[in-house]
């Protein structure tokens, strides 16, 4: 019997944007629809999908970190408690840690060191892990500006993972490491999730995800088409469910690198019904309307054909 507690659990999040569009007139974007998504204890579920598809949007949706713009509905649990303002300041930096997209959040006038041991952790935690993640001593004496990129994102991991959190969402924490150094960064993630840990890994390094995640989620022009086991994916196209998934699947240049025909829908101007319906090769007249997230052959699908 699976006995693991749910450590994350967003149900149907909305995100939408109010933008300034010709003169005054104001227009309401909605860029994330009715999407859900859970990470267990021990688990890594990669959330994987097109540029422009949400995956940072639902990241700083859950951390609370979205501009002021921005408005939601829907709802974020953590450990069975919904996220208030509140609980992310007594949680973020301890028990849910973030690694952003963007290097940029370092703070730019304060020497990494003791950025890195911050309020929570000890000097002698950060060493180590510096150590471990090929930073030198002399790393902690610089300011964010003199960090390469690859250099900055190794800060950004280690401050993440010093005190062991619960929760760690992970906005692409790979890009500018060496092939190898990204490779060590994910198993240290497994090892991590193996303590008890849920992680909740946006990446676009499909291989990298192949290789520790648990299950996969695929992002589509603002929500979730699919979530299954990272073993359906590593079997094949057949194995998927929808068709969006298959066909990302044979556009990567490790399989056929066959392009999707066609473009992500924009926000401001979606269609009816399915989202990927223009772009689907079995499109049909099923698929206008609703189509809401269905459980299919032990995973998690939005589409009125998929069998
Ligand atoms: N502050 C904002 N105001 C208006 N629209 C925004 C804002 N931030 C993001 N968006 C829009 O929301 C959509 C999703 O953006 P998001 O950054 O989540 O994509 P992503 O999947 O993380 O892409 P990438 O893989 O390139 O990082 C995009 O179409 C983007 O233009
Ligand atoms: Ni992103």
């Amino acid at each position: 019997m699976d006995n693991r507690k749910t450590v994350l659990e967003v149900n149907d999040l909305v995100v939408s944007f109010s933008m300034y569009k010709k003169g005054f007139r104001k227009e309401n974007l909605e860029v994330i629809h009715s999407l859900s998504i859970d990470v267990k204890e021990k688990e890594i579920v990669a959330i994987v999908g097109s540029s422009g598809s949400g995956k940072s949007l639902l990241a700083s949706a859950i951390l609370g970190l979205l501009p002021g713009n921005a408005s939601t509905s829907g709802s974020v649990y953590y450990m069975g408690k919904q996220l208030d303002d509140k609980l992310r300041k007594q949680y973020l930096g301890r028990e849910i840690a973030y690694i952003p997209q963007s290097v940029d959040h370092l703070d730019p006038v304060m020497k990494v060191g003791p950025q890195v041991v911050g309020v929570y952790s000890t000097e002698e935690k950060q060493r180590k892990m510096f150590q471990k993640y090929q930073l030198d001593k002399s790393v902690e004496e610089m300011y964010p500006f003199q960090l390469s990129g690859g250099m900055a994102r190794r800060v950004l991991i280690s401050a993440a993972v010093l005190e062991t959190p619960k929760l760690i969402v992970a906005d692409e924490p790979t890009p500018g490491l060496s092939v190898d150094m990204a490779m060590d960064t994910l198993k240290h993630f497994r090892k991590i999730a193996n303590t008890g840990t849920g992680i909740l890994l946006i990446t676009h390094d499909i291989d990298l995800a192949f290789e520790v995640a648990d299950r996969i989620a695929v992002f589509y022009a603002g929500t979730v088409v699919e979530i299954s086991p990272t073993e359906d994916f590593k079997k094949g196209k057949e194995y998927l469910r929808h068709p969006y998934s298959k066909a990302f699947l044979r556009a990567l240049p490790q399989n056929e690198f066959q392009p999707i025909t066609g473009i992500q829908p924009y926000a401001g101007n979606l269609p009816e019904g399915c989202l990927f319906a223009n772009r689907c090769p079995d499109v049909s007249e099923k698929c206008t309307g609703q189509i809401p997230m269905r459980e299919l052959r032990g995973g998690k699908v939005r589409c009125v054909n998929a069998t």
